[in-house]
């Protein structure tokens, strides 16, 4: 158990209702400073509203939040220079340049003229924009943009870093140069809270919490999670895959069976007491092997499979 000073993020029992909509259902999180910690949900689940509550810009309908010490929504005024949010969207001017897009963050951060110079130098060689500060926002590629949006989140040097889903616009060389830069970030001390709903990015984590219809299913490191999880993995090979996964997916021993290319993945809950002879029990021309678990399989056994 971490001392309340060792957390970045505290929160008990925090809900946010839209109007008879509960988008957020009582989440308690303890996400320790210098950490990166992870939001994994699908769309809908509630990860945008969670981050906004804990920056400060959305009032909960209850609970007790404290970001950094500050209790919200009553010092959020304070909380604003402390910390950084990248929303989903592309927010800045796309009809202003790099550099004038980052003298504008500058400005709103009050910082003095030479001072925005030399650190917007710094953040052009950081982030590999110098070629680029005279173009403007708009015309950038993908990678830019979001390499330019992490730059403008980070000028002031946040603590606590708000980012999400930070790379569905990019392609998979630039989202992991993307979490290379958000683990220098980390190495220096600030606490990353990053919202995803791809698994390879969720197990990139130190935690995380796995969310659905505004609920925390589980939370943990994912090693832990694996451990933990409810269910038994097995793989399937041989004839009639498609037939089989139909007769298994209605016994209420399997959470899911999912194809993977020529084997068909699947988890049998640990409360059946011989999982893998149970299995070999069900096969007529297959054969089975128990192999580890991933991140998405304890995420598919966690929200019971309703997603996969
Ligand atoms: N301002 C709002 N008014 C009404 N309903 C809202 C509002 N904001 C969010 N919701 C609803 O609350 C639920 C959670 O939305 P939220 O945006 O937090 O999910 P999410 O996990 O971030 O998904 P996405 O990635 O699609 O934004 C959804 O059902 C959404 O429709």
């Amino acid at each position: 158990m971490k001392q309340d000073s060792e957390l970045a993020i505290r929160v008990r029992n925090m809900s946010r209702t839209f109007g008879d909509k509960l988008a957020v259902d009582q989440l308690d999180l303890d996400i320790p400073k210098g950490t990166i910690y992870g939001f994994l949900g699908p769309n809908g689940c509630g990860k945008s509203t969670s981050i906004r509550m804990l920056t400060g810009l959305l009032t909960p309908t209850s609970g007790d939040i404290r970001v950094l010490g500050y209790e919200l929504p009553r010092q959020a005024e304070l909380l604003r220079t402390r910390i950084g949010y990248m929303t989903q969207k592309f927010s800045l001017y796309e009809t202003l340049s790099v550099r004038e897009n980052l003298d504008f963050v500058g400005q709103i951060y009050s910082l003095g003229r030479q001072q925005r110079r030399q650190r917007i130098d710094e953040l052009l060689r950081l982030y590999s924009l110098g070629d680029h500060q005279k173009q403007m926002a708009g015309s950038l590629s993908g990678g830019q943009k979001q390499r330019l949006a992490l730059a403008a989140a980070t000028l002031h040097h946040p603590d606590l870093l708000f980012l999400d889903e930070p790379t569905s616009a990019v392609d998979p060389e630039n989202r992991r140069e993307f979490w290379e830069r958000l683990f220098d970030l980390c190495h220096q001390g600030t606490t990353i809270l990053v919202s995803t709903h791809y698994m390879d990015e969720a197990e990139r984590c130190h935690a995380l919490a796995i969310l659905e219809d505004g609920v925390k299913r589980a939370d943990g490191s994912p090693d832990q999670l694996m451990q933990d999880m409810g269910a038994r993995v097995f793989e399937v090979s041989g004839d009639d895959l498609r037939a089989l996964k139909t007769r298994l997916i209605n016994q209420p021993q399997v959470i899911s069976a999912a194809q993977l290319g020529t084997r068909l993945r699947v988890l049998v809950r640990k409360s059946e007491p011989q999982p893998q002879q149970w299995l070999q029990q069900q096969l007529l021309n297959q054969t089975s092997e128990e192999v580890r678990p991933s991140l998405e399989d304890v995420f598919v056994s966690c929200t019971g499979g309703h997603h996969v």
